[in-house]
């Protein structure tokens, strides 16, 4: 079997776009310059030399990793997790060290934004890389793995035309002239100028569509999780407009919720999608209860009866939409007068049921949320932690692939978060509480690219996996598994490296919560990257397999099951 389904799997197509010329080190003073850099730039074009290194795998021939001088371009500086991703597409089979266990079957999608230059223009941000879907296929202890760019609007025009064409995080075309200026803008209102890049997420529709996506709707494109191909977009076919969502929905084999931030009048549309459509229902609405605008919602939690609205007082800001240049907020802005609060909207009624305010807090995931109930079975309160940056907005700066690239070791600049636990009551209190679930030192005082057994979303659950700091760092450098009841966190750590989002899967089967693997991604210190798997229970490596080329750092991920 595995070697048809394997062979067939096996692409080794590849195409070398120009604007994929291999550009050194982006070091510039303000993070945004053309073609300068402080080091000497060796120009290294993509040749032919280039492909026949990273891509020689066949299912009978296992990927055999280049020799580690060819795994780092010799003229980067940085980390290979800030570092564009090399090529297109490339899939093959990777050597597994260790044990893959047989029930693993199945393919774990992880995208992110792993481009982050257009030929010699560097971008500014992480978050503004064009996307890079990575696969592990998982099946009869063997792994095969690929990566390929999601070929956006955004991504195809930028490769035709040599430059920025739409708005990313924190990018925005330059406009020629004033009455250009003067179009953009109105492409802004109507959102055309807007990128449908889709680098923060991957989900598996009910149905079976898998679906990348980020904060803009039009960037949520359907790609085929066996080839990476892109298959076009996801249209919403609904009236309900607007331009922006959570990139976070929760997606479940029944379920869809998301949330749509109004800009015009702050407030949040809670809207829910049924599996086979692509029509959202409105199930309520919030209105912002402090601020001009509403606040960003990256993600939000459910509980089994209850959608959970954030108002984090980082806010939208109109203005800085509309700015060419950056603001040290990028589209947001920092709100402190104008409070925070969680709102609770029953799912069936669309009734608010709690709206309390909390302390300031900044977020961008939600780890899971649930009901606490009282002997009788009455539901009190709501509980939703997520990782929580101790209010300090400094973090989105801290993104800033500047930042991240000019880190040498030595100096600890990651600033502490922690999981922050929401007390949310529902007998009518006007405040809610937040503290920390364990004290932050378990896990370094470095929280954040969480996940659950997706079988206790919206459940009590006990334990959460995520990535931690072990410090001195400049970016969550561990793997932490979180036993909220116990309130003890174990971690893992290869000195250097920078693992992605753990993934957990759980085993058919499994009675207990952390009865499955625990995957990730690591870009590791000499410009390497395996896929690890972990023990969920035990926390302990079980397997790793060796790319045969640097991984770019990525975001969020999925679990496609064997049909
Ligand atoms: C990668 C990630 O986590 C977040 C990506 C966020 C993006 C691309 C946000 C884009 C936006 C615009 C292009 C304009 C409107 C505001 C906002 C949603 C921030
Ligand atoms: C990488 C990240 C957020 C990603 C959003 O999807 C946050 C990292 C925070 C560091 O502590
Ligand atoms: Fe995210």
């Amino acid at each position: 079997m595995a070697s048809i389904a394997f062979s067939s799997a096996i692409r080794n197509s590849m195409s070398w776009p120009t604007m994929l010329s291999n550009k050194p080190a982006d070091d510039m003073k303000d993070g945004f310059s053309f073609g300068k850099s402080m080091f000497t730039t060796r120009k290294h074009n993509f040749n032919h030399q280039d492909l026949i290194l990273t891509n020689v795998a066949s299912p009978l021939t296992p990927a055999i990793a280049p020799p580690p001088e060819k795994t780092a371009r010799p003229d980067d500086r940085h980390h290979v997790a800030w570092t564009s991703i090399r090529q297109e597409r490339w899939e093959g089979e990777l050597v597994v060290q260790g044990q893959i266990p047989l029930w693993l079957s199945g393919t774990y999608l992880r995208n992110g934004p792993g481009m982050w230059h257009i030929g010699d223009y560097n971008f500014r941000h992480l978050f503004d890389g064009y996307a890079t879907l990575v696969k592990l296929h998982f099946e009869n202890g063997r792994l095969i793995a690929g990566h390929r760019q999601i070929e956006s609007e955004a991504y195809k025009a930028a490769k035709k035309n040599k430059k920025l064409c739409y708005r990313e995080f924190s990018e925005v075309p330059k406009s020629d002239n004033f009455l250009a200026y003067v179009g953009e803008l109105a492409n802004l209102f109507s959102g055309a100028s807007l990128t449908d890049n889709a680098n923060t997420g991957v989900v598996k529709l009910g149905d079976g569509r898998v679906v990348c996506l980020t904060e803009t709707q039009k960037g949520s494109i359907i790609i085929d999780p066996v080839t990476l191909d892109t298959l076009g977009k996801f249209e919403y076919t609904d009236t309900l407009g607007g331009l922006i969502h959570s990139a976070h929905p929760i997606v479940t084999d029944t379920e869809f919720f998301t949330l749509l931030p109004d800009l015009v009048i702050p407030g949040y549309l809670v809207v829910r999608m049924e599996p086979g459509t692509n029509d959202r229902k409105v199930i309520g609405r919030v209105d912002c209860r402090g601020g001009p605008a509403p606040g960003w919602v990256h993600s939000f939690p459910v509980t089994e009866h209850y959608v959970i609205v954030p108002e984090m007082p980082l806010r939208y800001c109109a203005q800085n939409l509309l700015k060419a240049e950056p603001t040290p907020l990028y589209k947001f802005e920092w709100h402190p007068d104008s409070k925070a609060f969680m709102h609770v909207m029953c799912k069936a009624s669309g009734k608010i049921v709690a709206s309390v305010e909390v302390p300031l807090y900044i977020t961008f995931h939600f780890i899971n949320a649930y009901e606490e109930e009282d002997e009788d079975g009455r539901v009190t309160a709501i509980i939703a932690d997520c990782c929580e940056h101790n209010a300090n907005t400094t973090i989105l700066d801290r993104l800033r692939l500047q930042n991240l690239r000019s880190y040498n070791g030595g100096e600890d600049v990651l600033p502490d978060a922690r999981v922050g636990r929401f007390i949310i009551p529902l007998d009518g209190s006007p405040h809610g509480k937040l503290e920390a679930a364990l004290n932050p030192d378990e896990h370094g005082r470095g929280m954040d690219m969480c996940s659950i057994n997706p079988c206790n979303l919206g459940k009590k659950y006990r334990y959460a996996y995520a990535c931690g700091a072990e410090r001195p760092c400049n970016f969550p450098n561990t793997l932490t598994k979180l036993d909220l009841m116990k309130k003890k966190a174990k971690n893992w750590y290869d000195e250097g490296a920078v693992p992605s989002e753990p993934f957990f899967v759980a085993r058919p089967g499994a009675t207990q919560e952390d009865d499955g693997v625990v995957i990730s991604m690591v870009s590791d210190k000499n410009g390497g990257g395996y896929a690890l798997l972990l023990d969920g229970s035990t926390f302990e490596e079980i397997a790793r397999a060796k790319f045969p080329y640097g991984l770019p750092y990525g975001l969020h991920g999925c679990w496609v099951p064997k049909k």
